[in-house]
């Protein structure tokens, strides 16, 4: 079946970058593409800065007319309330946010985050208009086992329990095995692709297997713009969420623009 999805290369910034580094990161973004005349319908370029640079980001994007989207590292389970240090679906939406990270290896690691929190996080997300960039992958002692399929298909299954097959046809599916995250240790494509091609045939079970066609599965870990360009030749590798490379807007930029640097 010939695909439609459009590619999304989405930059994880972590916590790095002030909001007045933020302004200035992202208009050297959008400079370098707009000097290699960028189409934004055929590659869709994303930020997604800390919490505290959202405002910044919104109102350059919103005064200059941007076409570079943005997002949340993660949203709260909760509507509003008594939960002090979090911030809710609502106030990202009002901040024009296009989608929300949940499930990263980071949050799952270092706040405890669960299987059952990660549904709850992505229900929240669906309810307040975002697209989730949902995140799984393996650690690295699974992957030696050869579990890293049946891993990963368990978390992205957990994720979506109770989600509706209409909302799972707008998600994105971010494969990040753990061990290629900020190691310079990229997975090969073919390790990319076995995955990626799984958690497809995972999603045709999950909604109908037409409308898992269309949902893009991102790879992540280690990706430059040295590499992107062969994983992306991968069959069910949709884009890529990008951690410490985003950082340099001209080498993310390079990343977004890597159909110009394949050799035919
Ligand atoms: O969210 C991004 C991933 O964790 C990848 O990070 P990385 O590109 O620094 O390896």
């Amino acid at each position: 079946m010939a695909t439609t999805r459009t590619p999304l290369m989405a930059g994880n910034w972590k916590m790095n970058l002030d909001h007045q580094q933020a302004i200035s990161t992202v208009q050297k973004l959008s400079w370098t593409l707009k000097d290699a005349k960028h189409d934004y319908a055929a590659v869709e370029v994303a930020v997604v800065p800390p919490f505290t640079d959202l405002r910044s980001v919104q109102t350059l994007v919103d005064a200059d007319k941007l076409e570079i989207v943005y997002g949340a590292q993660d949203l709260s389970k909760h509507e509003s309330g008594a939960y002090t240090g979090e911030i809710s679906g609502t106030m990202l939406k009002k901040l024009g946010c296009t989608y929300v990270v949940i499930g990263h290896s980071e949050r799952r690691e270092y706040h405890a985050e669960s299987d059952d929190v990660v549904n709850a996080k992505v229900r929240a997300a669906f309810a307040h208009g975002l697209t989730p960039i949902l995140c799984v992958g393996e650690g690295l002692e699974v992957r030696k086992a050869g579990n890293q399929v049946s891993h990963t298909l368990a978390q992205v299954e957990a994720a979506l329990a109770d989600v509706p097959a209409e909302q799972i046809a707008s998600i994105v599916i971010a494969y990040e095995p753990v061990w290629a995250i900020g190691t310079g240790e990229v997975a090969t494509p073919e390790d990319a692709q076995e995955v990626c091609g799984a958690i497809r045939r995972v999603l045709g079970e999950l909604c109908d297997q037409t409308v898992a066609e269309g949902i893009r599965v991102l790879y992540g870990g280690s990706v430059k713009s040295g590499n992107v360009a062969q994983i992306m030749a991968q069959p069910d590798v949709d884009g890529a969420l990008v951690g410490g490379a985003s950082l340099d807007p001209e080498e993310f930029a390079k990343i977004a623009r890597y159909q110009s640097h394949v050799v035919a």
